[in-house]
């Protein structure tokens, strides 16, 4: 059985939607996982916070907004009056449901229930659309099996327990169409996997029911050798390790949630990314196997903040390593980037929240150093010990533009370059015309 999950942009119009079956087989078994229609879930994180502002009025108007936005959706997407008013009935329950979110306190709890909005929207009118022209599709509410525990790890054992009677409930039905990126908790309450987070309930699917094959269909022909919004004629790469597709996904390479690849990984399910405008192009297909030696994709991620520990007592001290890293354990903060010297060590983190209690622990080990503003561009590919000369050519490409830290053979996949986030266009644009 094929999991097959469409993005937001792939549903962002009724047009689109309805082409979706050029690509969905509605005669083989598989799982369909559709993300909220493109933009919805930006309008649902404003409504959020509107109201966790109280401001209710703000929250009163951006509902009325996105609802008009629905209402003309659902009229393109049905012919038939009875759909559309199944459509309408639809809309009316999920915007009735944010609009009444005012009448009672509204906190992080509430929050999460807006947030799933979008997803149960857009699978239930692609539901409708498909009774509409008359084939058979279940709908399999997330929310009934997809969890995550108490530190929000998802629990592949949960999954398959609770997916397998659903499927096999319906034995005779073929297309199953779910919800993407929602979930509950640990306390049974509306939970979701973090922005983008369906290309990994697609991934978490197919490691439950062992799928044959887990496909991201998405609006560009698969994983580029470096970011389409940045720099021009990048080109599509047709093979990738699973460790060079997380080590991208991590690094800013938006097409792929940073932690789906793990599930698919561990279970060793073949992932395809796929775009739906051009659904022969090759895409990208992830699995186990590197390809070929040498740099295959460059990505670049924002909001990094350096710190520095300079200590003289770090000199020929053990444990100074493990007594920096349990400050930042306490915390919950994890490090990307590491680089150390005999007198010092420098690291980067990308969520500040408890910068400033880090920064004061910190302090008390020698001087510390904070800047703000970088951006980490990661060079992937298959660069193992006994292979040469590619660190050379990303530094030469490189000379020009002032380097804050280098992180080389921490895997066999990546070298990492902190940069200032004002360097980032002229470092991926030089490393792409003279790598590729
Ligand atoms: N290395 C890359 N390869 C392909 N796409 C990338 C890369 N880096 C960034 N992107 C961007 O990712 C976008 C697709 O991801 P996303 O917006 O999450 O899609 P969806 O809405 O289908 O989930 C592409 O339109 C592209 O601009
Ligand atoms: N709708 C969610 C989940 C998601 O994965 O969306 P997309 O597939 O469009 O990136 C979000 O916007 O974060």
């Amino acid at each position: 059985m094929k999991v097959l999950k469409f993005g937001g942009t792939s549903v962002g119009s009724p047009d689109r939607m309805k082409k979706l079956l050029n690509i969905i087989n509605a005669d083989e078994r598989q799982i369909v996982v559709l993300s909220a229609v493109s933009g919805t879930t930006n309008s649902l994180v404003e409504i959020g916070q509107a109201y966790l502002a109280s401001d209710k009025a703000r929250a009163a108007t951006l509902i009325a907004t996105l609802k008009d936005k629905y209402e003309l959706f659902i009229k393109e997407l049905f012919n038939d009056e009875k759909c559309l008013s199944r459509g309408k009935e639809v809309i009316d329950y999920h915007f009735g449901l944010l609009s009444q979110l005012s009448n009672d306190l509204f906190t992080h709890i509430e929050d999460k229930i807006v947030l799933a909005q979008g997803e149960l929207l857009s699978t239930t009118l692609y539901h409708v659309y498909l009774q509409e022209i008359g084939v058979p599709s279940v709908l399999l509410p997330a929310l009934d099996f997809m969890r995550v525990d108490e530190d929000h790890e998802p629990v592949v054992d949960y999954i398959t327990d609770h997916i397998n009677p659903l499927l096999n409930k319906h034995l005779e039905n073929k297309l199953f169409i779910t919800q993407g990126y929602i979930c509950k908790n640990s306390f049974g309450e509306i939970d979701n996997l973090r922005r983008g987070g369906s290309d990994y309930t697609a991934s978490l699917i197919g490691a439950a029911i062992r799928s044959e094959e887990v496909q991201i269909w998405t609006d560009i022909d698969g994983m580029h050798n470096n970011d389409p919004r940045i720099v021009k004629s990048t080109q599509p790469i047709s093979q990738l390790s699973f460790d060079e597709a997380a080590e991208l996904a991590y690094f800013g390479a938006k097409i792929l949630h940073p932690q789906s690849v793990f599930p698919a990984q561990k279970y060793k399910i073949p992932v395809r990314l796929l775009n739906t405008m051009d659904p022969q192009a090759a895409g990208t297909l992830i699995t186990g196997d590197s390809v070929k030696d040498g740099i295959k994709s460059i990505a670049a991620k924002d909001d990094i903040t350096a710190i520095k520990i300079q200590s003289s007592r770090m000199l020929l001290a053990y444990g100074f390593l493990r007594r920096v890293f349990e400050v930042f354990e306490r915390y919950k903060t994890s490090i990307d980037m590491i680089t150390t010297s005999e007198v010092g060590v420098s690291l980067t983190i990308d969520d500040t929240t408890h910068l400033g209690d880090i920064t004061k622990e910190l302090n008390s080990f020698g001087s510390v150093e904070l800047d703000v503003n970088h951006t980490i561009i990661c060079v992937v590919g298959d660069f193992g010990a006994d292979k040469h000369g590619y660190a050379a050519r990303v530094l030469e490409s490189v000379k020009h533009i002032p380097i804050r830290m280098i992180s080389y053979g921490g895997s066999d996949h990546n070298l990492s370059l902190l940069v200032k986030t004002e360097d980032k266009v002229e470092a991926l644009r030089s490393l792409h015309s003279r790598l590729f």
